[in-house]
């Protein structure tokens, strides 16, 4: 069921942005970055391990999370904990440099607030 959203929003909605919530844990419900894999064309282990990084430092127990990201055709797909203050330390870590990376799959030009969160791209 999972593996058929993330296919939806990818293949006939177009969306360029997708992430999911909960579901990176240890237990045997929780399957979203299997589901994610399954899907993907490419893996981006970057995110998950900087998202890890943060989360260590507010919680032990952020090794438990085996959230990840990948490309599927023009969509970048990233798990995040299922906890909303880990949802918000998870994106606050990896939003600048998902402009960019949507950028580079042909995705959508996404703008953001720099007040909120600053893109980063590298100049041409
Ligand atoms: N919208 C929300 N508002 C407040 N708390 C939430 C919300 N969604 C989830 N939570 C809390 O965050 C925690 C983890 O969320 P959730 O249960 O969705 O993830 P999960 O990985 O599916 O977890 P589990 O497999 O343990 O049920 C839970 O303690 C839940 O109470
Ligand atoms: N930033 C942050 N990351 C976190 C947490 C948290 O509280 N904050 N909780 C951890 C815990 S306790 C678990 S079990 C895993 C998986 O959570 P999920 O099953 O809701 O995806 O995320 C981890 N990552």
């Amino acid at each position: 069921m999972i593996e058929a959203t993330l296919k939806e929003l990818a293949d006939v909605e177009g969306c360029s942005l997708i992430v999911t919530t909960g579901g990176t844990g240890p237990a045997p419900r929780d399957v979203t970055p299997e589901a994610t894999e399954a899907v993907c064309d490419k893996m981006m282990p970057g995110f998950g391990e900087l998202m890890r990084t943060e989360s260590l430092k507010v919680v032990p127990t952020a090794i438990l999370s085996r959230q990840t990201a990948g490309i599927r055709g023009h969509s970048l797909i990233i798990n995040l904990p299922g906890k909303p203050s880990a949802i918000a330390d998870c994106l606050n870590a990896v939003m600048p440099a998902v402009p960019y990376c949507i950028d580079l799959i042909g995705g959508a030009f996404i703008d953001t607030d720099p007040a909120v969160c600053k893109a980063f791209r590298p100049k041409k």
